[in-house]
């Protein structure tokens, strides 16, 4: 059973790992089978963390899973610290989880004081930068994701960062679900897909986040990125390597993954 203590207890674990660079074998505590505890997990964590968040980052719950949970996207913060540009060395967990990801990155202007857009032209109008990026995803415990989606909530959703490629020129223009997007891992293409299997869109992740943290009482007015979910997949990696994200003739990407030292 979950409560405040053992809600704190495994938020604090996650945040002392994450400091420490170093890994956590096992989950450290009981692991939350609901979004409302794991988000509640997030919530301290962030609290006890105390850096700033710079945006979000949105991830995909997969059937049957969705409809159990009731959900079919999840979220989780990016630190003002772990944004970095095109061809940053981005540090990870060695111990625990490494993936990379090809996303589209969207900005909600400062400002934005609600309701949730409704659709994709309401959803353009609160939004003014696109970008190509990489997600990193990395956490301290290596069953991040295959615990399942409460796991992933509860240790930020699985991010340890984000790479801002380049802004999209008339992005409000372009069709960014027909963009064939490539991801290469130290040369090797390891997958290729558009954001057209993704739900409704990267529009539609702005959506789904806005709503998320508006009902989790988190302010929305300030700005913030929309990293809105791997395009082509959750590409496992090692330190040392480089991951490339080519997003056709808008350009490409690059990161190569290090250590997280202490801080
Ligand atoms: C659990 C993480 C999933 C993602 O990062 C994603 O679907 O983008």
């Amino acid at each position: 059973m979950h409560t405040q203590e053992t809600d704190q207890a495994i938020a604090q674990a996650f945040v002392a790992a994450r400091r420490s660079g170093e890994g956590l074998a096992t989950y450290p505590g009981p692991a939350p089978t609901t979004l409302a505890d794991a988000y509640r997990i997030q919530d301290a964590a962030i609290s006890i963390d105390g850096r700033a968040v710079a945006g979000w980052k949105v991830g995909r719950i997969n059937a049957p899973l969705d409809a159990e949970l009731g959900a079919n996207r999840l979220a989780g913060p990016i630190f003002v610290d772990a944004v970095a540009d095109d061809g940053a060395t981005m540090p990870v967990f060695p111990a625990g989880f490494v993936a990379g990801e090809a996303e589209w990155l969207l900005h909600v202007a400062p400002g934005f004081a609600g309701p949730v857009p409704a659709d994709d032209a309401a959803t353009k109008a609160v939004i003014d930068e696109v970008r190509i990026g990489i997600e990193i995803a990395s956490s301290p415990y290596p069953g991040i994701n295959a615990d399942g989606p409460c796991v992933t909530v509860s240790d930020y959703g699985n991010n340890a960062g984000l790479v801002l490629g380049a802004p999209v020129a008339g992005w409000a223009d372009l069709d960014l679900c027909a963009i064939s997007i490539a991801t290469t891992i130290d040369g090797a293409v390891v997958g290729e897909a558009t954001a057209a299997t993704m739900l409704d869109g990267p529009y539609g992740a702005v959506r789904f986040l806005l709503a998320n943290l508006i009902s989790r009482g988190i302010d929305v007015s300030g700005g913030l990125w929309v990293s809105s979910g791997a395009v082509t997949g959750v590409h496992q990696a090692v330190v040392g390597q480089s991951v490339i994200a080519s997003f056709g003739d808008l350009g490409s990407v690059s990161c190569t993954l290090a250590p997280a030292q202490p801080r």
